[in-house]
């Protein structure tokens, strides 16, 4: 499947100052005096190329500050004006749109939770019909795929052509290290099916803290993302939001600094070559492990219909134990990624037991029989 976005390409309708594309600002704007400050550092870096701030902020619980209202909408016209950088603000619904073009804001973003939300998303692409204002959409809190496709289709249906996604990562009900699971898969999925989608990180909202910035910002680059959106405060140890995630200006252009720019391709022929070799070589294993997993299937298929026939339960917990001991040992010997190894033979123990569970419901998929016993796709 191919994603079928109308976009205009992202040097099209901004002006990069420096590779890599990077948009900073106050997580929120709290006063005048922070905003415009702040927004004249990141200036004279020289490395920013759009500020950045929060005028209405979604917080998570009641009573906590919930953004400066309209009033920082005219902060940023000041900032602009002085610094001469375009501005971006989160937009959440149509009367935020309609402020902040009247405000002449540059760029518009719709946040993670609005994302997940259709109706608000429908609302904000309703309000921004007849406006010519690139919007970025960053992915929905939990890791649904066409919940950030729909966001996108939904702008773009509103005649947006100039639009690139977001990557903030996933809330995780789980403890981890990072703010929002970065669920790299999830964007490089995104960039697979449109590969013209600019595809901005956002690595301040993935750490929650500052300290690991550097790290996850190299990897989205690496990872051939288009520009990195990172929080920055005048004083961050004094934000009234997101203290831990901001860095001041000059820690931001010591970061971006040291940055490892590479290019998706090296333009000397001798390095084409090698990499075509290279690639065949993988190419012919790929077929081999394919071909494999075929046969290795077939087998299943045959031990499924002698369990069925003998009355046989599918799962066998102790020779799937026995699987994964021989299966990590040989890894080990080979130094293969324990983890990795576990994660694909439990892959392909799943996929024998869904094969066997078609063969004990005489053939039917899980999704034909949920479909024909509660009408709903499964
Ligand atoms: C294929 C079998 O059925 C299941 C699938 C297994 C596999 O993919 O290797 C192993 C054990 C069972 O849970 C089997 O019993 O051997």
């Amino acid at each position: 499947m191919k994603l079928n976005l109308n976009i205009q390409p992202l040097e099209s309708w901004l002006n990069i100052k420096n590779e890599p594309l990077i948009i900073s600002g106050p997580c929120s704007a709290e006063t005048e005096e922070q905003l415009v400050s702040t927004a004249n550092l990141l200036a004279a870096t020289g490395k920013v190329s759009v500020l950045r701030a929060g005028i209405w902020k979604p917080r998570t619980r009641p009573g906590e500050f919930e953004g400066i209202g309209s009033i920082g909408l005219e902060w940023l016209k000041r900032a602009k004006a002085e610094t001469g950088l375009p501005t971006a603000v989160e937009v959440a619904t149509a009367k935020h749109v309609e402020e902040a073009l009247a405000a002449g804001v540059d760029i518009l973003w719709i946040g993670a939770r609005s994302t997940a939300n259709p109706f608000t998303v429908q609302e904000i692409a309703d309000a921004l019909k007849g406006h010519d204002v690139p919007v970025l959409i960053k992915n929905p809190v939990n890791p649904d795929i066409s919940l950030w496709i729909g966001a996108l289709e939904r702008i773009n249906n509103a005649g947006i052509t100039k639009i690139g996604a977001i990557h903030r990562g996933f809330s995780s009900y789980e403890k981890s290290s990072f703010r929002n699971e970065p669920m790299w898969e999830m964007a490089i999925q995104l960039k697979t099916l449109c590969p013209t989608l600019p595809i901005i990180n956002d690595p301040s909202h993935i750490c929650g803290n500052r300290e690991l910035i550097p790290y996850i910002a190299q990897k989205a680059l690496d990872l051939d993302m288009q520009g990195l959106m990172i929080e920055s405060h005048i004083d961050p140890s004094v934000a009234w939001t997101d203290a831990k995630q901001q860095v001041t200006p000059s820690a931001l252009e010591e970061l971006v600094s040291k940055l490892n720019l590479r290019d998706p391709e090296a333009p000397n022929e001798a390095f084409a070559d090698k990499l075509g070799e290279l690639r065949q070589k993988i190419d012919k294993i790929d077929d081999i492990l394919i071909q494999k997993l075929g046969e290795r299937m077939a087998i299943v298929e045959q031990i499924g219909n002698y369990k069925k026939d003998n009355k046989v339960t599918i799962l066998q917990v102790n020779r799937w134990d026995e699987i994964l001991k021989k299966g990590t040992a040989f890894a080990k010997a080979l130094k293969l990624d324990l983890g990795f190894t576990e994660k694909f033979l439990e892959l392909v123990h799943g996929e024998s037991i869904r094969k066997q569970t078609e063969i004990m419901n005489e053939g039917k998929t899980e999704e034909e029989i949920v479909e024909a016993t509660s009408g709903e796709k499964a």
